[in-house]
């Protein structure tokens, strides 16, 4: 067993010496099992909410109303859930009733894929009552029951669906890909925010190619922000292999495919709510994408766009440059300068020394004297600097 189950032991016992059940159950399992790096330990039991708060000293109502505590006795947090079904849905989104109960097959059975199905009890017991076991072998996404009753619940886990598939390279059973195809257009119904977050990770998966591709074959794509527009340009991108390992990566990876300037890309993701850092990065990563593309790079690019978007620049334009690019980033760390501050004058010191008042062309001056040094036209040299300041504020 892995360490953090390991950590998370002594709750299990204390759950179950008090005479109910308690299991590791969703993502951890799953991992663990397929030999992944795991993050969050869940635990689903049978005692009530009630019950659990009971037994522990330190708890915190994270999510009563749908069964959740957390429990604190044990140095890191552990969310513990009490077994459930969940009814209504009328909104694609969430139960419009949860409804706590005994039975880990009943809590087991309203999950959305059989290898996220699976409970692994304190002994190390796996449970696995809908067949996870044989598709996690087979490299398979199932829903468990039925397809269409289970993304009528959660509309998006048609995302998870694809984004499984990129992340763990399985594919998608037939009957479940049917579903996603039958019900694409319930994407409309979900939060632009969670598309996003499983969208990202689909795309930083190992099979980002296949999880594309299967979003334009199940049409999942049509209900995404911006991506209905863009088909033919998506078919080309999905022959090429992708490799990306961060969100700007991924937003400058499309930017650029889509051949969008700065203005459409902030359009493009403010709608999907992208943080204001990001879409900055993606501006100046894109910006250099085109760059790179037309060989036309010099430093005063490189210095602009920053180390780290020099690298998501490279490392966007791998996937679809044939030919070997030159070592920007060794370019980049050749640069005379990288920030403004490294400047050796100042503004307070071109005022001291009677060359320019405070105001707007004290500013201009030293973004002229940055290009200047960035460009290698004159050297980062104090005197060299107040000469080309002089020169520059000549009438
Ligand atoms: N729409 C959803 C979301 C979650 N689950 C269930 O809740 C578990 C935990 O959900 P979550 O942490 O969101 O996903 P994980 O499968 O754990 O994936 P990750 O590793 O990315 O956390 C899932 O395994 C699955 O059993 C579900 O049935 N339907
Ligand atoms: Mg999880």
């Amino acid at each position: 067993m892995p360490s953090e189950f390991e950590k998370a032991l002594p709750i299990l016992r204390k759950i179950e010496s008090a005479g109910y059940e308690a299991y590791f159950v969703g993502g951890s399992v799953r991992d663990t099992i397929l030999k992944r790096p795991i993050h969050d330990v869940d635990i689903a039991t049978s005692a009530y909410p009630s019950e659990v708060k009971g037994l522990f000293k330190r708890t915190v109502d994270t999510g009563i109303e749908h069964g959740t505590v957390m429990i604190l006795d044990h140095g890191t947090g552990y969310e513990v859930t009490t077994f459930r079904t969940e009814s209504g849905y009328q909104d694609y989104r969430r139960p419009d009733k949860v409804t706590f109960v005994r039975s880990l097959r009943e809590d087991l059975k309203r999950r959305d894929f059989t290898i996220n199905a699976l409970a692994l009890s304190e002994n190390g017991q796996v449970t696995d009552l809908f067949g996870g076991l044989v598709d996690m072998k087979a490299r398979v996404i199932r829903a468990v029951g039925d397809p269409e009753e289970r993304f009528n619940e959660d509309a998006l886990r048609m995302m998870r669906a694809v984004r499984f598939a990129s992340q763990l390279d399985f594919r998608i059973d037939d009957q479940t890909l049917k579903g996603i195809y039958d019900h694409s257009n319930l994407l409309k119904k979900i939060a632009v925010e969670r598309i996003h977050t499983e969208f990202i990770k689909m795309m930083m998966g190992q099979d980002a190619g296949n999880g594309l591709s299967l979003m334009l074959k199940t049409r999942l794509y049509r209900y995404i922000p911006e991506f209905g527009d863009h088909f033919e340009t998506l078919v080309e991108l999905v022959k090429t292999p992708i490799r990306l390992i961060n969100e700007v990566q991924v937003w400058s990876l499309f930017a650029a495919s889509f051949q969008f300037q700065r203005s459409q890309i902030e359009t493009f993701l403010k709608k999907w709510k992208t943080a204001n850092k990001i879409i900055n990065d993606v501006i100046l990563t894109t910006d250099l994408i085109f760059r790179i593309q037309a060989q036309t790079v010099n430093n005063l690019d490189l210095y602009h766009a920053g180390r780290q978007n020099v690298q998501n620049a490279v490392a966007v334009a791998e996937n679809y440059l044939n030919e070997s690019l030159p070592d920007l980033i060794k370019a980049y760390d050749n640069l005379p300068i990288t920030s403004r501050k490294q400047l050796e004058i100042t503004g307070g010191e071109l005022i001291k020394q009677g060359i320019l008042k405070p105001g707007p062309q004290l500013g201009k001056t030293l973004t002229d004297l940055e290009k200047a040094v960035v460009i290698g036209k004159v050297r980062n040299r104090r005197s060299e600097l107040m000469t080309e300041a002089i020169s520059l504020n000549k009438e």
